[in-house]
């Protein structure tokens, strides 16, 4: 695995126990994340209310989650947003409801509150709560009793409030939108994510940590394997849907590019922007400059260098050749894949199903 050493992490204190168990859910060694996870280390075991603020994909979720299971508490994390959920129905959502309470209600319902019992609870997108709900969300956190909806009796709880936004909620009290006791409640402890962009040392890591997941779901699966330019090109990216975008260019690079090498121009080209290339249309494929003429290694010359290696993933080393001299023979014809079929002595029809299957682009690095 890479190692992503900032001088200035020196300054940050060790981490507690519970460490290990936050960068299993939460990939992420920079100087911001380091910090980030030393506070989610040190409020978990606590029980003050925690608000998570940051940009969209930000990874608010994850730190709720990262959050409960530091706390070790032994209740659910039960998560509700509140911005998916139409008004009308939160608040049988979060309190339940009584058989009979409403048109529909056909039978008794826990509300999330209660399966919250001895959890956590996680408010995501608390911003987007009604006021009349947030009049009844501050009795709870005040008396931890609730009612559900159309009962009368009250049922003691014991949760953990764990809630976040992407908005500025400071700016929504200001403005009427948010009630101000509300807000003092909920944000005894304010956790900010910070930006992707802030934190493109993580890049290599959580692409790791996400190519694993898949892997681990789909272990048949081939993975791409991103070099140091295409590396160097993510981190450059300024990142506006932060991580949930950069879970994107990875779905597009397990599409694109299995088993396969990508490169920096992958990235720009292909994996920040979609750009299919036709492998059929002559002029989609943009001359590039013929390379050196120079000789090919000798099968021996790979013996010598791979004898050094304890293993080697032979199929995927192939495909990399193959596709090398494929975008190779393409450049030197200038496009063209008629002529590019001679130089490699294929059929023209074998080397465009090639490219199809390796999804191989009109210009290459030569
Ligand atoms: N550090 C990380 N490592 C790996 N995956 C991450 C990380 N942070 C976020 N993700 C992934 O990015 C996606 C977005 O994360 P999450 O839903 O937690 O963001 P969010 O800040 O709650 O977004 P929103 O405000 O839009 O709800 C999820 O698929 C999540 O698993």
């Amino acid at each position: 695995m890479t190692s992503h050493f900032l001088p200035e992490a020196s300054f940050v204190r060790p981490l507690p126990p519970s460490a290990g168990l936050i960068d299993r859910v939460i990939p992420g060694d920079s100087l911001p994340m380091r910090r980030v996870k030393q506070l989610i280390a040190a409020v978990a075991v606590s029980e003050a209310p925690v608000l998570v603020q940051g940009a969209t994909g930000t990874g608010k979720e994850l730190a709720a989650e990262a959050l409960h299971r530091a706390s070790g508490r032994e209740g659910a994390l039960i998560a509700v947003n509140c911005a998916a959920i139409p008004a009308e129905l939160l608040e049988s959502e979060l309190f339940g409801h009584e058989k009979g309470a409403f048109t529909g209600a056909d039978r008794q319902r826990i509300g999330r509150i209660e399966m919250a019992q001895g959890g956590t609870l996680f408010l995501d997108e608390i911003g987007d709560m009604p006021l009349a709900l947030q009049a009844k969300l501050l009795r709870v956190l005040e008396s931890r009793r609730i009612t559900r909806v159309g009962g009368s009796s009250e049922i003691e709880v014991d949760f953990r409030l764990v809630t976040a936004t992407h908005r500025d909620l400071a700016r929504q009290v200001a403005a009427g939108d948010f009630r101000t006791d509300l807000y003092y409640r909920i944000n005894v402890f304010p956790l900010d994510l910070p930006d992707l962009r802030e934190r493109a040392a993580d890049i290599p890591l959580i692409l790791n940590r996400m190519i694993e997941d898949h892997l681990a779901r789909s272990p048949a699966a081939d993975a791409p394997h991103f070099d140091a330019g295409a590396l160097r090109e993510l981190s450059a990216h300024d990142w506006p849907g932060n991580v949930r975008e950069l879970r994107n260019v990875l779905a597009r690079a397990l599409v694109l590019f299995p088993g396969r090498m990508v490169s920096a121009r992958h990235v720009r080209e292909n994996l920040l922007q979609l750009a299919m290339p036709d492998p059929e249309s002559a002029a989609d494929l943009a001359p590039a400059a013929p390379p050196e003429a120079q000789g090919l290694p000798e099968p021996r010359q790979f013996q010598e260098a791979l004898s050094a290696r304890a293993d080697l993933d032979l199929r995927g080393y192939l495909r990399d050749i193959e596709v090398a001299l494929i975008e190779c023979a393409l450049a030197r014809s200038d496009g063209s894949v008629t002529r590019a079929a001679d130089v490699l002595r294929l059929r023209r029809t074998t080397l465009i199903e090639k490219m199809k299957k390796f999804v191989i682009l009109r210009c290459c690095e030569v």
